[in-house]
Order: structure tokens, then C-alpha cells, then sequence
């Protein structure tokens, strides 16, 4: 598991770690950290580092590993882009005769253009966990003026990033990103993510809180958390899912959802929908049994059109909805749900059915994005709305849970970009049902499927396009393949 911790907590962690050591050592171990790395980073490439320095102890950091290159003999120019800078840092950069440049508003001088542009290596250490979301107007350009085969490692974070992680905005995109000691939200959240690169986490020596804000799932976990079956199990103890997707148009969405569900051995799964996909499904999927029964949880709403479906399939929806066991709503299944329910509610809605279902709900605006701006806090809204947990598809998939439920947000991000493909989401529906029928919570259930998921995606054809099928074909190997780690 990988545990993220809020910029609240992470200051008071450091700021316990500093009360039994001299002034500024958190800081030079930071630096020195970040320095090793840029060192073996520039091992592979010819040698010339710019360095970009802020305000803040960010900038410090990145002034003293500046430092420590130049003492290595690496080429380095730095440029200060703050309004002001750390005094010992750029102290200690010049004593080690390291060329100091400065762009603090305008154009960028030929000077810091030739610096960007000729670099190797980029070190980003405008902005840290003090930064607030965006670059300054003058700074707007930098990222075109940094040379396309430069390596950017930024510091701690990406500049211009949101450190909660919750607002996109403008940032300079790094390869890597060194931080240290504690992982923050920004480095696993959707809108920030993809601007972090490969993450390295240095120990500067600060302890890890207790209770973390964002969690990751990671290969590891799967053993701990994936169901098992022993001696004593037979079909109804592992759990029965019954399954009410697809109709008369939308059938493919009524295979993938059941064979997601059977190849990920669930202990049964019950379907429940029209002829038409009922009889492709018999043929498909032998190991389905048909019609509403006693079932441990529901998959609703995968290729259903709330508007067109077949009544009694609509009424077996509508009084799933009113059981007391666990529901998964997806697709047109999240146009059933307006209140909260008594029982566990997972929704697993992409995009734009967020967006729709936060408009249908009056949390956001008829006509703004909010859902690309801020993702998790319109899927927060929702899941507060409803008491239910939202899970956000996309390249990052974040499961939110109700804030009352006290638990941290999921993030995962496990799936080749080849997984955007239609049936992909049906699939998911019909693993994460599968897993809310053996008795996982929302939580859980969520965030096992999207890595299972995503890892099937790869193992079905690496590096390579994948049919949504085929996803659902590997899910039983990939689950096995991860159990024997
Ligand atoms: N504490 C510790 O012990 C350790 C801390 N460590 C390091 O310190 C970092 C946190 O340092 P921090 O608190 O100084 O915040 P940080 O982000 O560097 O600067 C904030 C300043 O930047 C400015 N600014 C804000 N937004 C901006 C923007 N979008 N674009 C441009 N400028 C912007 C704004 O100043 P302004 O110029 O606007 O007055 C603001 O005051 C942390 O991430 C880690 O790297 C390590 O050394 C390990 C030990
Ligand atoms: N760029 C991407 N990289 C990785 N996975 C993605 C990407 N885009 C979408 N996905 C995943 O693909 C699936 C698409 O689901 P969805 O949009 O509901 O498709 P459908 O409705 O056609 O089944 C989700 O699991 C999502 O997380």
C-alpha cells in the first residue's frame, strides 16, 4: 500500500522531526537526497543541469543540491524565479561556483532561454507543498522553453501542481519527481498525477503519520484482500451476484459484465434482463443462471437505458435498490438512485456520467466542467450527497468514499492507456460486483477491481491494444498470477 498524507500533516510531521535535530538539517538531507538521484539520473545523459528555484524551502532544497552537482563537477546554471530566494541556499550555490541567473517577472533574458534550452537535466524547485495551485503570469511559457529531450525531476512536486491534489491547473510536467519521506496527495491524485512522472520517495528521517488521506493499492495487496475460497466454502459462501444490465440494444453489455464476473469466480451469478441478451448469455456464459433470486449483492445499470429497459427488469433493479444488500450502480443504473440507501453503494461512474449525475443532483454547475477541473471534489460531493462510495473512472480511477465514513480516498492507476476502449467499464462493473458479493466493502472492492483490472488489461496483450473481452477472458489468470506473488 502506498499511504499519501495531507500538507497539514505532513508540516507537523516535519516539524516533529526537527525538534531533535539542528536547524536546517531536514533540508540538507533533502537536498543531498535529491542531488544522489539527479547524479545517477545524470549518468545516463551528457551533463548539463538548470535548476529552477522559488521562493520557498523548495527552492532551498534545490539550491543546496545545486551545490552539491556543481561539486561533482556537473555543469550547472540556476535560475531564480522568486520573488525572493533562500539566502543560504544561494550561498552556498555561488560558493560552489555555480552561475546564478534570475527571471523574476517579463520575458526570460537569451541568458536563462540558452540555460533551459541546452540543459540535460531541469531540477523544478519553484513550487512545494507551500505552493498554490498554477504558474505565475510570467513563468506561463516556461514549460516550451525547457529543450524536448531534457529529463525534469521535480522537487517534491511538480511545480504549478495542486499539493492536495484536487484542482488541475497549469504545471511543469516532470519525468520524475523526488520527494521525501511521505507521499503527498498530489502525486496520486487524477488531476495531478499525470504531471508527477515516476515517483521517488527519499527518507529524509520523518516519521509517517496515522492516518492517511489517499491510499494506493498495490501488487502486494492483492493476497491480503482478494477472497479466497477454503475447504469449507461452497457457491452461496462465496457470494451470488445477481446482475441487471444490457437489453434489447445494448446486449454486449450484459456478456461482459456476467463473464467478468463468472472468470473472476464469483460464486454464481444470477442474470436478469430481456430475451434477447438472456439467450446470448446462455450460450456465452453457461456457468449463468437467469432470473431474479437470492443473491449476497447487485451489478445494476451496465448498457441500461433507464428509459427503454424492459419493465420487469427495471422493477428488479428498483426493488434491489430498496433491498438491504450491497448495490453497484453503473452507466444507466446511476439514473435510479436520488437518496441514500441503508446498505452498501458502490457508483461506478466515468466522466461525464459524474457530471450528469452531480447536475441531475444540483452539486454542480449546468455549464462548467467542474468534473476536469476538480474530480474528487465533485465525486466527494456525490458520495456525500448520496452516502454512497464513487468510484471516478479514467487513466487514474479514485474511489471516494462518504467523508462520515472516515476513510481515506483510493487511487489506483494500474491500466495501459489501450483499456479506453467501450466494454472496458461493463467488465469493471461485473469484477467489482463480484467482489461486493463476497463480502468486501465499497472501499475495497472499488479500488481491488480498478488495479485487477487494469493489470488484465496488460497481461492480455502487453504493450498492445486490448478488447474489452479479452479483459474480461484474463481476469482468473491475472488474479492467480498476483495471488503467488
Ligand atoms: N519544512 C521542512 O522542514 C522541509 C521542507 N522541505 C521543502 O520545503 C517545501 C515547502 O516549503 P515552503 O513551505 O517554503 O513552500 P514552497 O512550496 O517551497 O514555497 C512557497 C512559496 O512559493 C511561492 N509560490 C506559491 N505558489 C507559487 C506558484 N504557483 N508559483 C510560483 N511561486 C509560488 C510563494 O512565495 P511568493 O513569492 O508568492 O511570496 C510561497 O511563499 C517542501 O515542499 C519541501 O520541498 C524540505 O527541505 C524538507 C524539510
Ligand atoms: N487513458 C486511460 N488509461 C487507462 N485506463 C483507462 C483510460 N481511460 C479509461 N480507462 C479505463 O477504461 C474503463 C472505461 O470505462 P467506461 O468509460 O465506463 O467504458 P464503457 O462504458 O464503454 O464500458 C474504465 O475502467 C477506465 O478506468
Amino acid at each position: 500500500m502506498i499511504r499519501a498524507y495531507a500538507v497539514g500533516q505532513v508540516r507537523a510531521a516535519e516539524a516533529s522531526a526537527m525538534e531533535d535535530l539542528f536547524d536546517g538539517e531536514l533540508m540538507q538531507r533533502a537536498a543531498l537526497g535529491l542531488a544522489e538521484v539527479a547524479i545517477a539520473r545524470l549518468s545516463e545523459r551528457a551533463g548539463g543541469v538548470a535548476v529552477l528555484v522559488g521562493s520557498g524551502d523548495n527552492g532551498g532544497d534545490v539550491l543546496y543540491a545545486a551545490a552539491h552537482l556543481a561539486r561533482a563537477d556537473h555543469p550547472v546554471e540556476v535560475v531564480l524565479v522568486g520573488s525572493h530566494a533562500h539566502d543560504g541556499g544561494v550561498a552556498a550555490a555561488s560558493g560552489a561556483g555555480v552561475s546564478v541567473l534570475e527571471w523574476r517577472g517579463g520575458e526570460a533574458s537569451p541568458e536563462v532561454r540558452a540555460a533551459l534550452a541546452e540543459a540535460d537535466v531541469v531540477l523544478d524547485g519553484i513550487t512545494g507543498i507551500g505552493g498554490r495551485p498554477g504558474l505565475p503570469e510570467h513563468l506561463v511559457a516556461l514549460p516550451e522553453l525547457i529543450g524536448e529531450d531534457a529529463y525534469v525531476i521535480a522537487v517534491d512536486l511538480p511545480s504549478g501542481a495542486d499539493p492536495a491534489g484536487r484542482t488541475w491547473s497549469e504545471t511543469v510536467y516532470a519525468d520524475e519527481t523526488v520527494t521525501f519521506s511521505l507521499t503527498k496527495p498530489v502525486h496520486l491524485l487524477p488531476p495531478t498525477e499525470p504531471a508527477t512522472g515516476l515517483l521517488t520517495v527519499v527518507d529524509i528521517g520523518v516519521a509517517e503519520p496515522s492516518s492517511p488521506a489517499v491510499e494506493r493499492l498495490t501488487h502486494e495487496d492483492v493476497a491480503r484482500l482478494w477472497p479466497v475460497p477454503g475447504p469449507d466454502d461452497d457457491k452461496y459462501s462465496r457470494g451470488v451476484l445477481g446482475v441487471v444490465a444490457g437489453g434489447e440494444l445494448y446486449t454486449g453489455a450484459a456478456l461482459m459484465s456476467v463473464t467478468a464476473a463468472v472468470t473472476a469466480g464469483v460464486g454464481m451469478v444470477r442474470y436478469v434482463g430481456p430475451r434477447h441478451p438472456t439467450d446470448l448469455l446462455r450460450a456465452a456464459v453457461p456457468e449463468a443462471v437467469f432470473g431474479v433470486g437470492r443473491v449476497q449483492a447487485w451489478s445494476i445499470g451496465s448498457g441500461l437505458d433507464v428509459e427503454q429497459a424492459d419493465e420487469e427488469q427495471l422493477a428488479a433493479a428498483r426493488d434491489a435498490l430498496e433491498s438491504d444488500l450491497p448495490v453497484l450502480l453503473d452507466a444507466g443504473g446511476l439514473d435510479l438512485i436520488d437518496e441514500s440507501r441503508s446498505a452498501p453503494t458502490l457508483l461506478t461512474p466515468h466522466a461525464g456520467e459524474l457530471l450528469r449525475l452531480a447536475r441531475r443532483l444540483e452539486l454542480a454547475d449546468a455549464d462548467d466542467d467542474q468534473v476536469r477541473r476538480t474530480p474528487v471534489d465533485v465525486a466527494q460531493a456525490v458520495a456525500d450527497r448520496l452516502d454512497v462510495t464513487v468510484l471516478l473512472k479514467g487513466a487514474v480511477t479514485v474511489v471516494v468514499p462518504p467523508t462520515s465514513a472516515g476513510l481515506p480516498i483510493r487511487s489506483q492507476s494500474d491500466g495501459p492507456s489501450w483499456l479506453a476502449t467501450a466494454g472496458a467499464g461493463d467488465v469493471l462493473a461485473g469484477l467489482a460486483g463480484a467482489l461486493l458479493a463476497s463480502g468486501l466493502s465499497p472501499l475495497d472492492a472499488g479500488s481491488l477491481a480498478a488495479l485487477v483490472h487494469g493489470v488484465a488489461a496488460d497481461d492480455a496483450n502487453p504493450g498492445g491494444p486490448v478488447r474489452a473481452m479479452d479483459v474480461a477472458h484474463q481476469l482468473g489468470r491475472t488474479v492467480a498470477r498476483l495471488l503467488s506473488r
